[in-house]
């Protein structure tokens, strides 16, 4: 896991904030959890096309070295008190019956990056269990992870959480890159 401060400044930061609370509505998920408590914040797709968003889009594609146009559309992410994401891969699991959409769209997840949008008063830290890895919201502080072992297989120690903000509100924006295209023309 790779840590990159301050990789946007405040004004960006603000920007994106604005965005995700003129846009944002329940998050969701893949597959559905016995668990209704299992993903409780609010999510948007940020326009990569937009002013805003594409300086920020591509600055993540080229400090990983991936093409722009293997990045899904960037989420945009709000947790108010007591909201989380509990325990999760990002990768795509085979087995299950969204996987032939996903070969389509790109094959499976390779890279995560996020970025912490504020600092958070209390909770809200990303906590890698398995990793041992606790990070605390630090406005500008970009995450990265590659969820594939280099042979290509799943990387299940890369299993992570949100945890439940204590006081204050999170935002952050999640990237998630492909091994293929997402986009296509
Ligand atoms: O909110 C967090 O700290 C983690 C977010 C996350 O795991 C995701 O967007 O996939
Ligand atoms: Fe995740």
């Amino acid at each position: 896991m790779y840590q990159h401060p301050d990789f946007l400044d405040a004004r960006q930061c603000a920007a994106m904030i604005r965005l995700i609370d003129a846009n944002k509505r329940p998050s969701t998920l893949l597959t559905p959890s016995a668990d209704p408590n299992f993903r409780t914040s609010e999510s948007c797709d940020m326009d990569r096309w937009s002013p805003d968003v594409q300086p920020i889009d591509e600055s993540i594609a080229a400090l990983l070295g991936i093409d722009p146009a293997q990045g899904e559309t960037m989420q945009g992410q709000r947790y108010a008190p007591g909201q989380q994401f509990r325990a999760h891969h990002d990768y795509f699991h085979e087995n299950e019956g969204y996987w032939a959409k996903m070969v389509e769209s790109g094959g499976q997840r390779t890279w995560t990056a996020m970025i912490f949008l504020n600092d958070v008063e209390e909770g809200g830290a990303t906590w890698f269990p398995l990793a041992g890895i606790r990070v605390r919201p630090k406005r500008g502080l970009l995450l990265a992870w590659n969820n594939m072992n280099p042979d290509g297989s799943p990387n299940t120690n890369t299993l992570h959480e949100g945890m439940p903000v204590g006081a204050g509100v999170k935002y952050i924006i999640t990237k998630w890159f492909r091994e293929g295209f997402w986009l296509r023309d």
